[in-house]
């Protein structure tokens, strides 16, 4: 698992190390990561410019000059408040044989000191200007200057890093915007950092909470899936819905609604019924793809929310909550809830748009509702009601597809009813569903029947990383 820490926290935690380390020892530290990474991604060439900054993110950048000029690299700085560069790095740089400049001339690498951890809003003029007319690839020191560290927004002129190369831990900018290749310089922040303000799950921690049925094991006992979803309109919402999760763990599915014959002509392995109130036992209910908006998709939705099991709520089960509260109001409150809006769904249950901070978003909507909410995009942001919040990154874009949210909340359904942790089970869901995307896309258009079925692929290929 990856962490991520807010600058708040990362500040503190600088200002705790900082008290006991000699002074300048950190950026000293941190700045020679950069300059080893810069040597790196050189290979040879011998020219490399500086962004400079007022405050230390320029000194980082100067200092990681004084660096490669002691290796024989060309540097050129342009400082863009020469009267605030930082003075230690500066006069290093200068010692070294640094040379500054009014405008970078031709080079093979730019660092990008121009603005780090106290950035706030998009590249000022001067230093847009500067960045508008670099061509060669930039490594950006600590973040991309431009982009805001906390949420990842850009509201106008940024840096497009081909790499950072950030200091003590990451910050959630590294998971929210495209910062290249994201190097972590370790200068000793852990053991000053309380637990991480995001999180997100690589294969091996995907691998490690996903079921995987026992030698004692039946069909059972590994959590059986009940899908409410489809209707007469909608029955592929039903088929995308059931194999997914079919296809999720092992154990049973239990299909009930008005798709019941299309489902049992594609999934003949799930126990299907046309009533929700006939659909026996399951661990876990998958609520809402293709339902209906009506009083008979709101009588279902009543029931699974009565069954006293985990329930994923997608789709048209949100539409209803918003236009009724009251069903909302009238559920057991104990019943552990994962809603899964994309950002119109969440506009109608919150009564207001996502906005650019999509994480703050996702964590008002799990504060007000006391559920797991699961907000979709390219960037799917998970948050739970205790504050803890996932990030999964897609690779690419490609699952954005008609019907591929119905996959994923059969998913979801199938990790609740074999007892995964809500917030991991949507969080592993998100994770394995981009994976299946982009396995089963390969470079081309996919309808969501083609995502759904790489699930099996998906799992496969986070399984292969564990021993
Ligand atoms: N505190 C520490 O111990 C360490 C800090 N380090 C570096 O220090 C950085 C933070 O330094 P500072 O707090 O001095 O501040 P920054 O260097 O992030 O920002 C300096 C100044 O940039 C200007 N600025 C703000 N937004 C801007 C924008 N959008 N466009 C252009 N200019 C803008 C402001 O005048 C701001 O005061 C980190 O990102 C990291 O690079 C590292 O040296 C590691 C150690
Ligand atoms: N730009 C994107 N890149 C990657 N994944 C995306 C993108 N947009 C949406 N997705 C994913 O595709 C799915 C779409 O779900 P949804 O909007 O509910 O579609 P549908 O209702 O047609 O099934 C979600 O899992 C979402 O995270
Ligand atoms: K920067």
């Amino acid at each position: 698992m990856r962490g991520f820490w807010s600058t708040e926290h990362v500040k503190a935690a600088e200002d705790r190390l900082l008290a006991r380390t000699p002074e300048g020892a950190l950026m000293r530290r941190a700045s020679f990561g950069v300059a080893t990474v810069a040597l790196e991604l050189l290979g040879g060439r011998r020219r490399v410019g500086l962004l400079v900054g007022a405050g230390n993110n320029g000194g980082d950048a100067l200092w990681a000059g004084y660096f490669l000029r002691r290796r024989g690299v060309a540097v050129t700085a342009v400082l863009l408040d020469p009267d605030r560069a930082h003075p230690a790095g500066l006069a290093a740089f200068r010692r070294a044989g640094g040379r500054v400049a009014s405008e970078l001339p031709e080079v093979d690498l730019v660092v990008d000191g121009v603005v780090g951890l106290s950035a706030s809003g998009p590249l000022r003029p001067a230093a847009a200007a500067h960045v508008a007319k670099v061509t060669a690839p930039v490594l950006a020191v600590d973040l991309p200057s431009g982009v805001d560290p906390d949420t990842g927004v850009t509201g106008g002129p940024f840096v497009e890093a081909h790499t950072t190369v950030t200091f003590g831990c990451r910050k959630p900018v590294h998971a929210l915007a495209d910062c290249g290749d994201v190097r972590l310089v370790d200068i000793g922040l852990q053991p000053e950092l309380p637990g991480p303000d995001l999180m997100e799950l690589e294969d091996a921690d995907v691998a490690f909470a996903w079921p995987v049925p026992g030698v004692g094991d039946d069909k059972y006992s590994q959590g059986v899936t009940g899908i409410a979803a489809g209707s007469a309109t909608y029955p592929g919402a039903a088929v995308l819905s059931t194999g997914a999760s079919v296809l999720a763990t092992s154990g049973m599915v239990r299909y009930a609604g008005q798709a019941a014959d299309a489902v049992r002509a594609r999934w003949p392995e799930s126990i299907c019924t046309g009533s929700i109130t006939d659909a026996g036992r399951v661990q876990a209910w998958s609520v809402g793809p293709g339902l209906g908006t009506g009083l008979s998709a709101e009588n279902v939705l009543r029931y699974v929310l009565d069954a006293g099991v985990p329930v994923c709520a997608d789709a048209d089960a949100i539409t209803m909550f918003a236009n009724n509260p009251d069903l909302w109001d009238a559920r057991d409150p104990d019943t552990t809830v994962v809603l899964t809006p994309h950002d119109r769904e969440y506009a109608r249950l919150m009564g207001e748009e996502v906005g650019t901070d999509r994480v703050a978003a996702a964590k008002r909507a799990a504060e007000r509702f006391n559920a797991v909410l699961l907000l979709k995009g390219n960037t799917t942001i998970v948050a739970d009601p205790g504050g803890a919040v996932a990030v999964n990154r897609s690779r690419s874009a490609w699952p954005a597809t008609a019907g591929s949210g119905d996959v994923l909340s059969g998913m979801i359904g199938s990790l609740l009813a074999a007892g995964v942790y809500p917030l991991l089970a949507a969080a592993c869901a998100a994770h394995v569903h981009a994976l299946a995307g982009e396995l089963a896309a390969d470079g081309a258009p996919i309808p969501a029947s083609s995502l759904m079925a790489a699930i099996p692929d998906a799992i496969r290929s986070v399984r292969a990383v564990t021993p």
